[in-house]
């Protein structure tokens, strides 16, 4: 059924009928709570006022007072959770309890009817008190399950005593409450509940009470920002591990959607230029586009547009600092900074997941939009080929939200969204068109098809740096003296040499706050005698300065050198660490071990680079696009295509050499990533970007160069090679870098370009290379060391079982009997941990259902053997009943109970998911999903395990061989 509140409506008999019934994601009239303590048959139900009965109970009259107080305040519904209602259906009484956090939330105001506080008690003995403070504290409404959430969700909740008198508010009586509950008062003043810790919001309910034990736990869905099917009879130890389990799914889709945090990005980029100065940027508070974009309800889309280094990002830092002070309480603000040289940060679709992922952070009830879809896909939903058309889907749910406020996105630097930017700006024209409620600042430099797709948007405003010259000019001139201060001060300048620099920088800025950074970066290293002579070696303008550094490092005597590491870092997929540029760059060889010396010579490429946290970046994107235009021949005397390849060449000897079984010394073949502690000599450092990039070097290679005569491919060759001997120390080394996606994506890059290229010896090896990764992936995700555990389970023939046979794990005596070939089945879905007794496709084919023993936890009391979908794909017709698909999903993830993991199993047995085959209590093989047991037995140190599809496999272990 449709999410649907039903509110009591004010009346001037005093009676009431029944509640009216608003769909909540509709315009729902603004409305008053009641909260309070039920009175055993004495409050009036939904039937009662359906039937026009329940007058002559005492719950009868606190609807009256309720309905009263709401009229004096203006309102003309209120909601009661005893009578809106329908408790009879238990599907809206599932979806009542799990939406009951946010219909308190949005509650204009929630009064609480304290019936065991009276004004009229005697006088409390401390006279600084009301009379009635010591029964408020005491109050039972402060011991109840559920009027936790009632205390929390709203933000306007009035207290009033027995007799309807108000006693004061959430805000008046916040110390009485805290000193009552002890919860802080930080979170009754508002701070969302996200921002509490887990333990934090779990000790508030511990000393409460429920009349019904699984309420303890179902009282809390909305404090975790978390929904599940209600099973009232399953008892509280099993509905709080489910809601344990609903946090956790939370958590991981948090972190899945994260790929970076703006703010952080905002923080680095602040940090990086030096600082923002206020005096800087005030001027666009003054400004009339930027007051009518603001001010406006029509204006709803502001392009702010200029040349390279005028400031436009650091204007934006100022405006989102201005805004967030300005627009707390009135709109959701969220923003995304754009860097061509960070593949994290550089296309539409990371835009899109930064905004979601700030707007989320701030009302995290809005996660719910992001789940309707991760439930069903994972993480594969932000990185896959349709991520873009999901989030966007994602996005317009989130803006129509009834709950939200208005909003206002910023996106500084499109020009730097390098991967589709078309689709990017079409977003914005048509969302800032339909959408009343969203405010748009971006920023760009000056290009015309930028312009011509903004066009197209409706009320747009435009602020040209060039047409604010006057102000722009000012905001240089407060940069000049502000930098030529920390100048002199850090160089004590005597008050000529500071005059004369000042004089300089006015007469040559040409208002570009960039040309100022640079020329002041370059006097840092000068000493102060020289300042006033070498003034005019910096021509205005920022291509001749640009000009002037690549001519000193052509002149200087390390030329080749300062060539070569401007060449790579113009080429990386993302800014790499010292470490790795020392391992991508021959010449930094002799320079391995000397960090000190690797950074003297990224020093030595003038003012283009800097660095920040041991990290190289390029001093400004236009510093890049500088020497890709206008020095290209410069740097890559022969073609670029060419570094790709000494990129490529070198990640794969260093890969060679370094690469090893258990490079990290982890031991136990079921070690967990999530708890590997990067070792402090980590031998992965200078090999992190090689092991993830070094096929995309390839591809790029070979796609683009006039000379290649197919020979890395060749049978023998060095490709063929590394893959023959070290892919199993890759697999490890690409799951300790976190990256196995990437990891699979490069293999099929690979595979494809070796289809064109390779001899058929080189082929066989990469294609089956490329199904040891898809079939395993999820085992090597999450152990690092199942890359060699999973050759157990690779099929007899394969190249890589066959190849790196020395690398089983010792001690396994009896391996699982397996077929010869790879199976026709690439992945499978997983999710259950017992036999599937049915699947169903939704109509539309996207969706697959299945059910087993699992769907039992959707109180369906026995496994279903039927399914089927609904003609709308959300609900599933089960034998036990119809499932909402949207609201919880219907696989149980085969989590881990840590109780049942604590049991100690002495020799071999299987894990309490019965995915994992142990030792000692330690995982040591991770079964694919086609070798896990409907049933198994143990004797001695072999374990026989029985499968669905009628296979028995068996493992045997030899202890003093592990
Ligand atoms: N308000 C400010 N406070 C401090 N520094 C500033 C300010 N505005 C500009 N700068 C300095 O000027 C440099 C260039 O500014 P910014 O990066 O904002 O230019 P931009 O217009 O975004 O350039 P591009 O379009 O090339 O990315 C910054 O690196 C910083 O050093």
């Amino acid at each position: 059924m449709a999410n649907v509140i039903r509110l009591l409506r004010w009346s001037d008999t005093g009676d009431f009928g029944p509640p009216e019934a608003f769909a909540s994601d509709k315009t729902v009239p603004n409305y008053a709570v009641l909260s309070h303590t039920w009175e055993d048959g004495q409050e009036v139900t939904f039937n009662d006022l359906v039937e026009g009965t329940g007058t002559g109970k005492t719950g009868y009259h606190k609807i009256r007072l309720c309905a009263q107080q709401a009229q004096r305040d203006g309102l003309q519904y209120f909601w009661m959770d005893t009578c809106c209602i329908d408790k009879s259906n238990p599907a809206e009484l599932q979806k009542a309890i799990n939406s009951m956090f946010r219909w308190y939330k949005n509650a204009k105001t929630c009064y609480v009817y304290l019936q065991d506080v009276s004004i009229m008690k005697r006088k409390a003995s401390d006279s600084t008190e009301h009379t009635w403070e010591p029964a408020f504290r005491q109050s039972r409404w402060f011991r109840r399950g559920w009027t936790l959430q009632e205390l929390l969700a709203p933000t306007s909740v009035q207290f009033f005593s027995k007799e309807w008198k108000k006693l004061g508010d959430k805000q008046s009586l916040v110390q009485q409450i805290h000193e009552a509950t002890g919860i802080p008062n930080a979170a009754l003043q508002g701070i969302p509940m996200v921002r509490f810790s887990e333990k934090e919001r779990f000790s508030w309910i511990q000393s409460r009470e429920t009349r019904i034990e699984e309420d303890k736990a179902y009282a809390l869905l909305g404090i975790f920002d978390v929904e599940m099917p209600l099973c009232y009879k399953e008892g509280y130890p099993s509905a709080f591990k489910r809601l344990q389990e609903e946090i956790s799914k939370l958590n991981t889709c948090l972190q899945d959607l994260l790929s970076t945090d703006p703010r952080n990005d905002k923080k680095r980029i602040e940090d990086t230029k030096g600082g923002l100065l206020l005096d800087s940027y005030r001027w666009i508070l003054e400004n009339p586009e930027f007051q009518r974009w603001r001010d406006s309800q029509r204006n709803r889309l502001l392009w702010m547009k200029g040349d390279p280094g005028k400031g436009k990002t650091m204007l934006l830092c100022g405006i989102i600092n201005e805004l967030s002070k300005s627009v707390a309480n009135t709109a959701l603000l969220s923003y995304f900074f754009c860097q061509a040289t960070d593949s994290r940060i550089n296309n539409a679709t990371a835009v899109l997941r930064g905004l979601i992922y700030l707007l989320v952070y701030q009302q995290p009830s809005l996660v719910v939009h992001v789940r309707k879809k991760y439930d069903r896909a994972g993480n594969t939903l932000f990185e896959d080929a349709n991520a873009w058309v999901a989030l966007s889907e994602i996005f317009v749910d989130i803006v129509q939200d009834p709950s939200l406020k208005s909003l206002c996105l910023i996106i500084d630097a499109l020009d730097e969204c390098v991967t589709d930017l078309p689709k990017l700006l079409d977003f914005i024209v048509q969302t800032s068109s339909t959408s009343s409620r969203i405010k748009w600042i971006i920023s760009s430099r000056n290009w015309p098809d930028i312009e011509e797709r903004l066009e197209r948007a409706g009320d747009k405003a435009r602020l040209s740096l060039e047409l604010n010259a006057k102000s722009v000019s000012a905001a240089v001139h407060f940069y000049i003296k502000h930098k030529v201060s920390q100048l002199a001060q850090e160089k004590k300048y005597n008050n000529q040499t500071k005059d004369a620099v000042l004089r300089y920088l006015y007469t040559n800025a040409n208002d570009t706050f960039l040309w100022v950074a640079l020329v002041c970066q370059n006097l840092t290293q000068m000493s102060r005698f020289n300042v006033v002579k070498k003034l005019e070696a910096f021509p205005p303008g920022l291509d001749s300065l640009y000009n002037r550094m690549i001519h000193r490092i052509n002149n200087s005597d390390d030329a080749k050198l300062c060539r070569r590491i401007l060449a790579t870092v113009a080429v990386v997929y993302r800014p790499v660490t010292l470490e790795e540029l020392t391992s991508l760059v021959e010449e930094l060889d002799d320079m391995a071990e000397e960090t000190d010396s690797v950074q003297e010579a990224v020093n030595l490429c003038g003012s283009l680079l800097t660095m920040r946290d041991g990290i190289i970046y390029f001093v400004h994107q236009s510093a890049k696009d500088f020497l890709l235009k206008e020095a290209f021949d410069m740097i890559f005397p022969f073609r670029s295509e060419l570094v790709h390849y000494t990129v490529f060449s070198r990640s794969l000897t260093a890969m060679s050499d370094a690469l090893r079984r258990d490079i990290f010394e982890l031991g136990a073949l079921g070690y967990p990533v999530e708890q590997i502690e990067q070792p402090k000599s980590n031998p992965l450092a200078a090999l992190q970007y090689s092991c993830i990039h070094w096929i995309d070097h390839l591809c790029e290679y070979i796609f683009n160069s006039l000379t290649y005569d197919g020979s890395i491919l060749i049978s023998g060759g060095v490709v063929d090679k590394f893959m023959r001997k070290k892919y199993l120390y890759w697999l490890e080394a690409v799951s300790l870098c976190g990256s196995m996606s990437k990891g699979v994506v490069s293999m099929s890059r690979l595979e494809a370009l070796i289809q064109r290229a390779a001899t058929s010896s080189t082929m066989e090896v990469v294609r089956d290379a490329c199904r040891y990764i898809m079939y395993h992936k999820s085992a090597i995700e999450r152990s690092s060391l199942q890359a060699y555990g999973a050759l157990l389970f690779s099929p007899t023939c394969s190249v890589i079982r066959t190849l790196f046979k020395d690398e089983e794990p010792k001690g396994i005596v009896i391996k699982p009997a397996l077929q010869d070939r790879w199976s026709n089945c690439l992945q499978t879905l997983e999710g259950h941990n017992a036999s599937v007794s049915s699947v169903a496709f939704s109509h539309d084919s996207t969706r697959l259902a299945s059910a087993g023993e699992c769907l039992q936890t959707v109180n369906a009391g026995k496994a279903p053997y039927r399914l089927s979908f609904d003609s709308s794909g959300n609900y599933l017709h089960t034998d036990s009943g119809v499932i909402s698909v949207n609201a919880q999903s219907t696989t149980t993830p085969a989590a881990i109970n840590s109780e049942t993991r604590s049991v100690q199993y002495q020799g071999i047995a299987l894990d309490a998911a019965s995915t994992w085959i142990t030792y000692n209590s330690e995982n040591l093989l991770r079964m694919p999903s086609e070798y896990r047991p409907s049933c198994s037995a143990v004797s001695g140190d072999t374990i026989a395990v029985g499968v669905g599809n009628g296979r028995v496999w068996m493992c045997e272990v030899q202890n003093s061989m592990l």
